[in-house]
């Protein structure tokens, strides 16, 4: 006899609930919720799914569900949550009512208090903290391109057991881990570069093989990590080398730091942050719980976090100003202009 697939349901299906929900549909029973103008190109044409070192896969409307409201989730063994952080305490509300009471919730999402925040909405559910330490990019209503490597972070928790095992099925990378705290301030550390590289207008590969670009990173870095020290958090480490070391790294001169962090290099030629791709379609970004993150968590602390609060000034600027009117910046640029603000 055939068991029965998993049902899971992703809430927000944009950029990572689309693409992972196109890779979990072969193994699991999918039901991807997401605006009606993006569910109706889903029912038409199905969802095509490509990058990550694996063959590009088509998966056809009939081999998913489709849905714009949150009741959908009934039924649900696990929701996947992959709205924006600025929406998760909305979609849990939304949710609440709709989930059994064995279902299991996930966030994906970037940020160090969604889960958190989850978890106080939905006291009566397992809710267990998720990373996605790769880049995707809808690259046109229905297709989902993944554009960097690393394998997918979960709570290390018997709750999380099938979802591990069902990602594993569709081959996706994936490995629990016991401290997903110092994973979120890790990729914290990782997500400074989402503004730099919205506000410079240029494919993450290309900023970030810039020295000047790595420096306002590198800025940006040290004084998360001195806040992060102060709050008493330790980032995981997710490089071969400690998080600690990740600014002097990023200061070495373009070429050897071509030679030394082939990993960090290893994104698609065209792929973009979040961030980016936020400004690009006139939506608020993550600033808040990113950058501003930082200067948050620094002013908890009586430290400094000059650089981080410029960053912030200038992507709710860039918020404001429609597409084709706004500036990018060169890394020369951005970085004068960042240590005029550390002055
Ligand atoms: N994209 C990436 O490469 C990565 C993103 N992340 C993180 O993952 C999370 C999701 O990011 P991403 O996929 O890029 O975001 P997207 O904006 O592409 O996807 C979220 C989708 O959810 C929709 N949505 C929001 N609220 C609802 C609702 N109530 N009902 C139905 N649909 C809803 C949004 O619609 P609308 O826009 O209309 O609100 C949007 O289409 C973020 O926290 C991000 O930082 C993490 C790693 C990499
Ligand atoms: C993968 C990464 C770090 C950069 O694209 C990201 O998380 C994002 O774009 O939000």
């Amino acid at each position: 006899m055939s068991q029965a697939l998993p049902r899971i349901a992703v809430f927000g299906a944009g950029s990572i609930g689309g693409y992972l929900g196109g890779r979990l549909a072969p193994v699991a029973d999918v039901t991807l919720i997401g605006r009606a103008k993006a569910m109706a190109v889903v029912q038409d044409d199905g969802v095509s799914v490509t990058g990550g070192s694996r063959p590009p896969r088509y998966v056809p409307a009939s081999a998913l569900r489709t849905a714009t409201g949150p009741d959908a989730v009934a039924g649900a063994d696990i929701v996947l949550i992959t709205v924006k952080s600025a929406d998760t305490v909305t979609a849990a509300r939304d949710l609440a009512p709709h989930l059994d009471e064995r279902t299991v919730v996930c966030s994906l999402q970037n940020g160090l208090h969604n889960a958190e925040l989850l978890r106080a909405e939905l006291p009566e559910h397992t809710v267990l903290a998720g990373m996605v330490p790769y880049n995707v990019v809808q690259t046109r209503p229905g297709h989902f391109h993944q554009g960097s490597e690393g394998a997918l972070m979960l709570d290390d928790v018997p709750a999380a057991r099938p979802l591990i095992a069902t990602l594993a099925e569709a081959d996706l990378a994936v490995q629990p881990h016991a401290d997903m705290r110092g994973v979120q301030h890790a990729k914290l550390l990782m997500n400074l570069n989402n503004a730099l590289n919205a506000l410079s207008g240029l494919p993450l590969r290309t900023q970030l093989e810039q020295r000047s670009f790595r420096a306002c990173l590198a800025l940006c870095q040290r004084e998360a990590l001195a806040a992060f020290r102060a709050e008493g958090v330790e980032p995981a480490k997710l490089m071969p080398i400690p998080p600690a070391l990740i600014p002097r790294l990023l200061r070495f001169p373009d070429a050897v730091f071509r030679r030394v962090a082939r990993r960090i290099l290893a994104i698609d030629p065209h792929a973009r942050s979040s961030t980016w791709e936020d400004l690009q379609r006139g939506r608020v970004t993550e600033i808040d719980m990113l950058q501003g993150e930082v200067v948050a968590m620094a002013t908890r602390h009586s430290l400094p976090a000059p650089a981080s609060a410029r960053v912030v000034e200038l992507v709710k600027r860039a918020e404001k100003t429609p597409p084709d009117r706004r500036d990018t910046w060169t890394g020369p640029e951005l970085l004068a202009d960042l240590r005029a603000a550390c002055r």
